[in-house]
């Protein structure tokens, strides 16, 4: 990584992330450059990482090893047809759209490319992310290392051996950030209601959901067994736990994540003609 030059094509959250975890790990702001029509974004991002920036993404691009795509899905297409042209070196492409395959990539951009495609999440703010990855034929052992470099970056990285696992990938963490700061938000109502101040009743959860999953990352037994010995026979957890099943919460978190890897096959159908 240490002598690759990175162009990002769009200088939003995702792309200040990675940057951001760039930067923490060494590498020199020279090396990289970003792209966005915002100047807002520009701005930003040159003031907070001391990169360069330019509004044109051909000119982005210029010189560089790795090309991350960083733009909305919706976007993908006409970003690439537009970069086609002035792709030189046949520089790594990696994508972290969802629902854009690397078929589709392939095609807007024109030529057999080595593109390495990412599902990370937003924890990738604080460099606790996870992302999913896939390398099609085209990527060679180097770059598969660079790729590698820039997700871990901001958290773990983890190589898939079919793409279609991206899907899974999406619906477990890529999405799942949000079902935690649900559970969050429900914990917080409920505790609010049995008679907590709201504030007491949102730091209880926070520091339980921090805990819960520090203890889980750490322990070498699995989830279910620290759950079993929090769980006193007949007590409050239990109690609990058991309304949870009742309730069929296992089967809903399966229609859940379902419906997730569902949208995110569909949007690659959909955005990817
Ligand atoms: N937010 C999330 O939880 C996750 C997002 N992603 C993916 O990351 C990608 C970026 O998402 P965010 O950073 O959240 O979005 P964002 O909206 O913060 O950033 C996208 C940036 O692209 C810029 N842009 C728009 N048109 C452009 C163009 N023609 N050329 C260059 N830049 C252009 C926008 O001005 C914006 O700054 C998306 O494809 C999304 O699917 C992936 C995993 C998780
Ligand atoms: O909700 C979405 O479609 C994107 C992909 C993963 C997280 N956010």
């Amino acid at each position: 990584m240490s002598h690759s030059r990175i162009a990002f094509i769009g200088a939003g959250n995702m792309a200040a992330s990675l940057i951001g975890g760039l930067r923490a790990q060494g590498l020199p702001a020279d090396a990289i450059r970003a792209s966005d029509p915002g100047a807002e974004q520009r701005a930003r991002i040159a003031a907070e990482h001391g990169i360069q920036v330019f509004e044109s993404n051909a000119e982005a691009i210029q010189g560089a090893d790795v090309v991350v795509l960083a733009v909305k899905p919706q976007v993908m297409k006409t970003v690439c047809q537009a970069l086609a042209p002035n792709l030189s070196g046949n520089p790594l492409i990696v994508s972290i759209a969802a629902g854009i395959t690397c078929a589709s990539l392939e095609n807007w951009l024109g030529a057999p490319r080595p593109i390495v495609r990412c599902m990370p999440n937003t924890p990738a703010l604080l460099r606790e992310g996870v992302s999913g990855l896939y390398a099609n034929g085209e990527v060679s052992a180097a770059q598969k290392t660079l790729a590698e470099q820039l997700l871990s970056a901001v958290g773990l990285a983890l190589w898939l051996e079919e793409e279609a696992l991206i899907d899974a990938v999406t619906a477990v963490s890529g999405s799942g950030p949000a079902y935690f700061f649900l559970l969050i938000e429900a914990m917080t109502a409920a505790g609010e209601k049995l008679g907590l101040p709201r504030d007491t009743a949102a730091r209880l959860t926070l520091q339980t959901a921090l805990g819960a999953a520090r203890m889980a990352v750490a322990s070498d037994v699995d989830a279910a067994e620290l759950r079993r010995r929090v769980t006193s026979p007949a007590g409050t957890t239990e109690a609990a736990i058991k309304t949870f099943q009742a309730g069929g919460f296992e089967a809903l978190v399966q229609q859940a994540l379902d419906a997730a890897a569902k949208r995110s096959a569909e949007l690659a159908e959909q955005l990817g003609q």
